[in-house]
C-alpha cells in the first residue's frame, strides 16, 4: 500500500504537489490521472524519495522510503525508461543492480524471463534497444526484488499495440497477486482497460479518488442510442414520453431519460418495430476531458479554487 498525507511540494512560491492526500490500494491496478503538469511525476519522486517533501509525508507499506531496509524488495519503479547506462549490456545492468541490493543472480535470468528479454537482447549493449526494449529493460529492474509496490510513469510511453498489450496483462496479473500497481498514463483508451481505481490531480490537487467503473457511470452522459425504420414516429413517441432526443452522429436518435428497457416497453406498446436499443455509456476519455473542462474554467475564473469537481468515493 501506498499512503499520501497532506503531501506538499513548493517549487519557489508554487505549489507543483499541494496537500495530497491518498492511498493506493493492494491487489488492483491503479491509475493515475492529471493534465500535463499537475504534479504526477513529482507526486511519484516524492513517494520514492528522490525529492523532499515540503510539507507532509509518502509512506510505502508504513514506512517512511528512507527507512526500508532493502528498498528494491518493497518498491519497484519505472519513472524514465532512459536512466539505464548505455554502454552496459542489459544483463550487466540487472547483475549489478542484484549485486548492490543483495539479490541472487538467479533472479536476472527470472526478470529477463518474465519481461520477454532474450539472452541474446540481455548481452546487448542497451545503447542501441529500442523504446520497447529500453521499457521491458526497466520493468525488470523494478521487479527485480520482487516488490510488494510498482510504480510506474507513463510506462507504454512510445510502445505499439502489442508492447502495450503486455503491459496491461502484466500489471493486471501483478495486482491480482496482490500487489499494489499504481501507474500513470496519458493513454485514456489503455487506462480504461488497465486499471481499476482512479486518482485524478489537477494543479498539484485532489480531484478524484474512485474507482473507475463508479467515475465513468456517475459522469457519463448516459443516453440510449435507438433505431427504428419509423424514424420520426419514434421521436415522436420518446417526446411524449418525455425523453430529451438529439440525432446520433452514427445515425438514429441518442434519448435521454428514460432506461434502455422503458424505451423497450415504450416501442412495444406504440407498435413500433426497432433496429436498433443500445444503452451509451462515455469513454473514460470523454469523461476525464470534461472534468479537466470545467475545474479548468473553474479555476480561470478564480484564483484560489475550491477543488471544484473533487470528489472521493473509495471502497476500503
Ligand atoms: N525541479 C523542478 N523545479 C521547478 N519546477 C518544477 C520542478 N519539477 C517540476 N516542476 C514543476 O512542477 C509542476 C508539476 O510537474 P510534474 O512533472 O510533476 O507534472 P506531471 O503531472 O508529471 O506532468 P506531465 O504529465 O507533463 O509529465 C510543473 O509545473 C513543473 O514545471
Amino acid at each position: 500500500m501506498i499512503e499520501v498525507h497532506a503531501l506538499t511540494k513548493r517549487y519557489g512560491d508554487r505549489a507543483a504537489v499541494d496537500r495530497l492526500s491518498f492511498a493506493v490500494r493492494p491487489g488492483r491496478v491503479t491509475g493515475f490521472l492529471g493534465p500535463n503538469g499537475a504534479g504526477k511525476s513529482t507526486t511519484m519522486r516524492l513517494i520514492l524519495g528522490l525529492d523532499t517533501p515540503s510539507a507532509g509525508s509518502a509512506w510505502i507499506g508504513g514506512r517512511l522510503y528512507r527507512d526500508l531496509s532493502a528498498p528494491l524488495c518493497a518498491v519497484g519503479s519505472l519513472l524514465d525508461a532512459k536512466g539505464v547506462h548505455g554502454g552496459r549490456s542489459a544483463r550487466a545492468h540487472l547483475a549489478g543492480l542484484a549485486a548492490s541490493n543483495g539479490l541472487p543472480r538467479r533472479r536476472v535470468d527470472e526478470v529477463l524471463e518474465l519481461v520477454g528479454l532474450d539472452p541474446a537482447t540481455a548481452a546487448r549493449r542497451t545503447k542501441g534497444f529500442s523504446l520497447g526494449m529500453g521499457q521491458r529493460l526497466g520493468i525488470a529492474s523494478a521487479l527485480l526484488g520482487d516488490p510488494e509496490v510498482l510504480m510506474l510513469d507513463e510506462p507504454v510511453n512510445g510502445l505499439d499495440t502489442e508492447g502495450i498489450r503486455w503491459i496491461r496483462n502484466l500489471m493486471r496479473s501483478l495486482a491480482a497477486e496482490g500487489r499494489t500497481v499504481f501507474l500513470s498514463s496519458h493513454l485514456m483508451s489503455e487506462l480504461e482497460l488497465t486499471a481499476e481505481h482512479l486518482i485524478i490531480i489537477g494543479r498539484g490537487r485532489l480531484l478524484a479518488d474512485t474507482p473507475m467503473r463508479e467515475f465513468i457511470d456517475r459522469h457519463s452522459g448516459q443516453g440510449t442510442l435507438v433505431r427504428s425504420p419509423e424514424a420520426e414516429r419514434l421521436r415522436a413517441v420518446l417526446e411524449e414520453a418525455g425523453a430529451r432526443v438529439s440525432a446520433d452522429a452514427r445515425g438514429g436518435w441518442l434519448a435521454r431519460g428514460p432506461s434502455a428497457e422503458a424505451i423497450g416497453e415504450l416501442a412495444r406498446a406504440h407498435d413500433l418495430a426497432l433496429s436498433e436499443l443500445t444503452p451509451r455509456r462515455s469513454s473514460l476519455e470523454e469523461v476525464y476531458t470534461a472534468m479537466v473542462a470545467s475545474a479548468t474554467e473553474y479555476r480561470g475564473a478564480t484564483d484560489e479554487p475550491e477543488e471544484p469537481s473533487r470528489e472521493r468515493s473509495d471502497t476500503p
